[in-house]
């Protein structure tokens, strides 16, 4: 949408005085604060500007928003058998996870511009979760700061690194609503991809994937788990269908509301149900047998990469950050699936949900080490 004269006198000035108040800014352009005012919430609506905040927006068509959950993950691993109502022997690691932030901060490590909406708290662990993020390169301007706790999800695995017992705390993402998305509007026009996750309420998914269609964004859903993976039904029997789906093959079976067996003939069936409601791509998370992704017309059935498993926690989020990273460098959507799995690889590897050795030279050795 262009912009009146008078917005972009403002833009100009706000560039150059990225700190000023409303009234410098009203002085200087010859106007009242409320005008300012006005023409603030018409340039963030039209993307100029971001969120509330008089922050000029990147003219960067390669960002990706990433809109979801963002925790603390807190991880213990057992040494021996777990011997119940004993203190057991293990070891313990905290560091920031979450789907979104996940995406997000993967996104960031090979090279995309990516931007957070998610919900954290006003606690210790919200501190050390943002500053981690923004260190890896994610733009967290837009989380929003809440009194309560920030997210958790604490897993404990056995000595072979099975998962034991989990607990997801994760309430923070509530503040998600469809009023907190509308104030970022901005950040979401001009951006290459959306991607939402599943722990978003059926109610913001919905809201988020009409945004998007207003906007003309594409939207990655990635389900997350059964029950919460299952919001994205009142959106698709609404008429309003995310531009790709990539659930696990439990996630796509609660999706078309049936058993769906793990064989290419029968996630193929429950894959076209999908695209007969305007999905255009879907990409089915098989665990050790790889994937299977569907263009329509057109399904790739990949492997996975081989691996020294450690924790698998994360794996599905590296993927998805290293396909649209390829997507946006030009690659089809089999190639970039082919990098999603070397991402997948070597974040199976690492005992925290992003790898700390994901770069893109890691990830382009991986998949020469793949090439058959
Ligand atoms: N045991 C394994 N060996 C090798 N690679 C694996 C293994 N498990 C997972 N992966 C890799 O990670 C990818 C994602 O894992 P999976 O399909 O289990 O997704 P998921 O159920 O969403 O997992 P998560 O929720 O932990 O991200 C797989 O497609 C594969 O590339
Ligand atoms: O049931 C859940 N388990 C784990 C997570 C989060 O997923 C991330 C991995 O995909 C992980 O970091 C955890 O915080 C979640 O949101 N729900």
């Amino acid at each position: 949408m262009p912009l009146t004269e008078r917005e972009r006198d403002l833009l100009a000035l706000i560039r150059a005085a990225p700190l000023s108040t409303p009234e410098e800014l009203a002085r200087r352009l010859g106007t009242s604060r409320a005008a300012v005012n006005v023409h603030v919430s018409s340039l963030t609506r039209k993307g100029a500007l971001l969120g509330r905040g008089y922050v000029v927006a990147p003219e960067n068509p390669a960002r990706v928003v990433v809109v979801g959950g963002a925790n603390m993950d807190v991880k213990a691993r057992l040494l021996g058998p777990a011997v119940p109502g004993t203190s057991n022997p293990g070891t313990a690691s905290q560091a920031p996870g979450g789907v979104a932030r996940n995406v997000a901060e993967n996104l960031a490590r090979l090279g995309v511009p990516a931007h957070l909406i998610a919900a954290v708290g006003g606690d210790a662990p919200g501190d050390l979760l943002l500053r981690e993020t923004a260190a890896a390169g994610v733009d967290v301007r837009s989380v929003l700061r809440l009194s309560g706790p920030t997210g958790s999800y604490t897993a404990v695995l056995d000595e072979s690194g099975e998962l034991l017992i989990a607990v997801a705390a994760m309430d923070a993402t509530d503040a998600l609503t469809p009023a907190a998305l509308n104030d970022r509007l901005g950040v979401l026009r001009g951006s290459a991809w959306a991607v939402a996750d599943g722990n978003l309420s059926a109610e913001t998914l919905t809201h988020l994937l009409s945004l998007c269609t207003q906007v003309d964004v594409p939207l990655v859903f990635e389900p997350v788990s059964v029950p919460k993976g299952a919001r994205l039904l009142p959106a698709l029997r609404g008429g309003l269908a995310p531009h790709t789906v990539t659930p696990n093959v439990a996630e796509l079976a609660a999706l078309v509301g049936r058993d769906v067996p793990d064989t290419p003939g029968d996630l193929r069936g429950a894959v076209d149900e999908l695209h007969g409601l305007g999905v255009q791509a879907v990409w089915v998370r098989r665990g050790e047998r790889g994937s299977l992704l569907s263009t329509g017309g057109h399904v790739t059935e990949l492997p996975a990469l081989p691996a020294q498993v450690c924790d698998v926690t994360g794996a599905g989020d590296a993927m998805l950050a290293a396909y649209l990273a390829a997507l946006l460098a030009g690659e089809t959507p089999a190639e970039a699936a082919r990098h999603g799995h070397a991402a997948a690889a070597l974040t199976v590897e690492s005992l925290h949900a992003v790898s700390p050795t994901l770069t893109p030279a890691a990830l382009r050795a991986r998949l020469q080490r793949a090439q058959p």
